[in-house]
């Protein structure tokens, strides 16, 4: 019964599991905060690591271990391997007119955004690494110039496990890759010209591993109880010019994965199956046999973590519409939860448009969010805590319209995230998505993923191996087209956000 681990080091925590290779059966599990923020010391990922790892006791008797992660966020590292500078986030909008650039360099409008479809599988947005780049050449050349290398926060943090052994040593996957704005989903390929584009010059970007192929060992003691280097300035624990990812004797380190890309692999997800994930980030992608190009910009054409594609579409503004509105109601989740399923369907025509953080999809990054149709009769806590699970499914839904019109089949919605463990969100969806939703029972999907890849890495074979999710229970319900119809009219009429005050407001 050899065990392996998976890690989630998502926006808003690291969480951990350990299962049994063979059946997938849970052993045991840990979790630990991330700080809040759009740039985040990558240090404070590895703080957390550790910590959630320790509770889930430990990694000693593990085989294999795979790490999946927030996707896009650029970490830096100079020539000694230390962090350049705190890591932009995937939400972090900063970069919104480095992508503008991007696509007008590459020819403007039309032409610009079906350049980049066709070169990177996705038109730049602010979330995506090129962008950051560009914007950290143009905004601090200081710490442009000490750049020698540029990963994401999967490729950092498996690293890290293996022990920091050198540049040469950085590993990634194509599913992470392929959210950097400089490789190829089509050839497989880095496109160094597109990062070189971006960033005015050519840096070390980490060798990507297939699937199912080791990026390295986990350096011994590197988890054990004791001072932490942090993120700042690990140093080099192999010889400098040993390029070998790590002691060769540790537990295997797999390729890891993208978090959208692990959670299709820990759901299981197939053909024919939209998975619509509901965490910091509201995500609504297939898994597919061919790259996705669309230049409108919507849907990005990722690549998955088995060899195939994952047309995705992500929205800012998910999770934490529901949080943010049940801090205004001063209730907790469950009660907001309540609250929406007392007030009607359309919630009397109340609509909340939630770009609480600006948005993505649609392209709007400093848009803020807005309550449209209030009316003395919908001025209740029901009503907006049901326009605040409506708005933020209406922004899925189109998401879905988006991915549908891309060539995809929804024969299966698959809800998960933080966000699908709300009752009220499982209910509403089939009225908004205007189909049932499968909803796995709660859990750590995107670590499950993780897991189920490093026990691919150990087992072999063509395929990961079968890991049954049981207990998936449907919801069904009459579609309420007058939803998505209000949501419509309300969408265009958001205003720009405003420099946020310094000072925190005065508590009542
Ligand atoms: N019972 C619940 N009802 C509604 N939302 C919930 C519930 N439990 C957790 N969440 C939401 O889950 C979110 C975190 O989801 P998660 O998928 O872990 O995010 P991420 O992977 O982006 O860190 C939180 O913002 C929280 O609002
Ligand atoms: O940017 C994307 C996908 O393109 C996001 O989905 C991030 O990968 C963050 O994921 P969560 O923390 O919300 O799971």
């Amino acid at each position: 019964m050899p065990l392996v681990a998976g890690v989630d080091s998502s926006t808003q925590s690291c969480k951990v599991v350990v299962r049994d290779a063979e059946t997938g059966a849970l052993v045991r599990e840990g979790r630990a905060p991330h700080p809040d923020g759009t740039e985040v010391d990558p240090g404070a990922w590895w703080t957390a690591l550790r910590a959630a790892v320790d509770a889930a006791g430990g990694l000693a008797d593990v085989a294999a271990v795979s790490v999946a992660g927030q996707q896009h966020g650029m970490v830096c590292l100079d020539d000694a391997g230390a962090v350049v500078r705190p890591a932009l986030l995937w939400n972090d909008t900063r970069s919104a007119g480095a992508a503008a650039d991007l696509i007008e360099e590459a020819g403007g409008g039309e032409t610009g955004r079906r350049f980049w479809a066709d070169a990177a599988g996705s038109v730049p947005v602010a979330s995506f690494t090129a962008t950051k780049l560009r914007w950290l050449a143009r905004h601090e050349p200081a710490n442009a110039d000490r750049v020698a290398a540029v990963c994401l926060p999967h490729d950092w943090l498996t690293w890290r496990l293996a022990g920091a052994p050198g540049l040469d040593a950085l590993r990634t996957d194509r599913s992470d890759a392929s959210g950097t704005g400089y490789w190829s989903p089509r050839t497989g390929q880095y496109r160094t010209d597109l990062l070189e584009r971006a960033f005015g010059r050519v840096v070390r970007v980490p060798t990507v591993v297939g699937p199912a192929e080791p990026a390295g060992h986990l350096a011994p003691g590197v988890l054990l109880p004791g001072p932490d280097s942090g993120g700042g300035s690990p140093g080099y624990r192999n010889p400098p010019g040993d390029p070998s990812p790590g002691s060769r004797t540790g537990p295997l380190l797999g390729a890891g994965a993208g978090d959208n890309a692990a959670a299709a692999l820990g759901v299981g997800a197939r053909p024919g199956d939209v998975v619509v994930s509901i965490g910091t980030s509201g995500t609504v992608f297939a898994v597919a046999g061919a790259p996705a190009a669309d230049p409108a910009g919507a849907v990005a054409g990722f690549a998955d973590a088995t060899g195939r594609f994952l047309p995705l579409v992500c929205t800012l503004n998910a999770a934490r519409v529901l949080d943010a509105t049940a801090r205004m109601l001063g209730v907790d989740l469950d009660r907001l939860g309540e609250l929406a399923l007392a007030a009607p369907p359309g919630a009397d025509g109340l609509v909340m448009v939630p770009y609480l953080e600006g948005e993505r999809t649609p392209d709007r990054p400093t848009a803020s969010g807005s309550v449209h149709g209030l009316t003395l009769h919908a001025s209740t806590p029901a009503h907006l805590a049901r326009a605040a699970v409506e708005g933020m499914l209406c922004a899925l839904a189109d998401g879905l319209d988006a991915l549908l019109a891309q060539g995809a089949t929804a024969e299966r919605i698959i809800l998960v995230g933080g966000g699908a463990r709300s009752a009220a969100v499982r209910r509403i969806a089939p009225q908004v998505f205007g189909r049932p939703v499968v909803v796995p029972p709660p859990g750590e999907y995107v670590a499950d993923g993780a897991a189920r890849q490093a026990a691919w890495l150990i087992l072999g074979g063509a395929a990961p191996p079968d890991w049954a999710v049981t207990g998936a229970e449907e919801y069904a319900d009459t579609p309420v087209p007058a939803i998505r119809a209000r949501y419509a009219e309300a969408q265009p009429h958001v205003l720009d956000r405003v420099a946020a005050s310094s000072s925190p407001p005065a508590s009542v």
